[in-house]
């Protein structure tokens, strides 16, 4: 319904004799389809004319039609669809409106060092896979990938280390780390598009919401203690540069189905990270 009303409000440019022949297109608010979108197409402007809906759009329209961030490259177009998945709390340009308890305000959290514990073994499982990926393939797609300088599996060890000495048991493992683990491993052997969404989105994540969220805890669990995890040798902004220059001429060669493809990946990205986030308020 909430479709139809905007639909007909926006039907008043029709009235604009000015315009012989007007055509937009629309997606449910929230949709992320990226594929073709319903159509609207009107006649020539007289008594009779009709509206038209087109359930597609033709080829040379879809090849002209331009895609968010597109013109800056392809990280631009990842980072756009990644932004729209954070709810309002968590960064100024999301759009989400659900709030899983780590969806909500970080500001807000009631972590615990047992959770954070969970969370910070899960994401090493979950970078341990992913490094042990690309250091160990001759793929150019994942080769390129080499010692980037965001590596995260080396800091986590010696941060569990750190928690080790202070007396803390480590835990093993939960199902969220597991999962996402051999997720990761299945999509590195078959889908390399999709998996290069989830290379994106750990690493740029973690260096964005994931430093905040490391303050946070750390300000009333850990006595601001500093981890390893949030540390980088080298400037951190130039470290990301030189991979979003990577990643973005390793799209170069991609179709726009392969990108589309890429994108579409996100949700998965942001449902797994969630799951091992979730684990720092448990
Ligand atoms: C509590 C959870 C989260 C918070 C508080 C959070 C917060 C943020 C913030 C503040 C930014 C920076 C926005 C800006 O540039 O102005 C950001 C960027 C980003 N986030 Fe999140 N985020 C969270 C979870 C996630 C998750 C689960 C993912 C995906 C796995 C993700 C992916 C990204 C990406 C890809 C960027 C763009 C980084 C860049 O511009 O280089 N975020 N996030």
């Amino acid at each position: 319904m909430a479709y139809l009303a905007s639909v007909s409000s926006s039907l008043s440019i029709f009235k604009n004799p000015q315009l012989s022949r007007f055509q937009f297109s629309f997606a449910p608010p929230n949709s992320l389809s990226l594929r073709p979108r319903i159509q609207f197409l009107s006649m020539p402007m007289n008594k009779t004319s009709s509206l038209v809906v087109v359930a597609a759009t033709t080829a040379a329209e879809k090849q002209k039609k331009r895609y968010p961030g597109e013109s800056k490259g392809f990280v631009e177009e990842m980072r756009f669809i990644a932004m729209r998945l954070h709810t309002k709390e968590q960064a100024k340009e999301g759009e989400k409106v659900t709030k899983a308890p780590e969806e909500r305000p970080v500001a807000k959290w009631e972590p615990t060092v047992e959770g954070y514990l969970n969370f910070l073994v899960d994401s090493k499982l979950v970078y341990d896979t992913l490094e042990r990926i690309i250091q160990d393939s001759t793929f150019p797609t994942y080769a390129e990938f080499k010692n980037t300088g965001l590596e995260r599996a080396d800091k986590l060890a010696k941060d569990l280390e750190w928690f080790k000495e202070q007396g803390y048991e480590i835990p093993e493992a939960t199902a969220p780390g597991l999962t996402y683990s051999q997720y990761l491993k299945d999509l590195a052997e078959k889908d390399p598009q999709a998996f290069i969404c989830h290379f994106y989105n750990i690493y740029f994540a973690h260096s964005a919401g994931g430093r905040m969220i490391g303050r946070k805890v750390a300000e009333i669990i850990l006595d601001k203690k500093e981890l390893e995890f949030y540390k980088w040798d080298g400037e951190l902004s130039q470290l990301l540069q030189n991979v979003r220059e990577k990643l973005n001429k390793v799209a170069e060669d991609w179709t726009r189905e392969e990108k589309d493809h890429c994108l579409e990946e996100t949700e998965k990205s942001f449902k797994h990270s969630g799951e091992i986030l979730r684990l720092i308020l448990t």
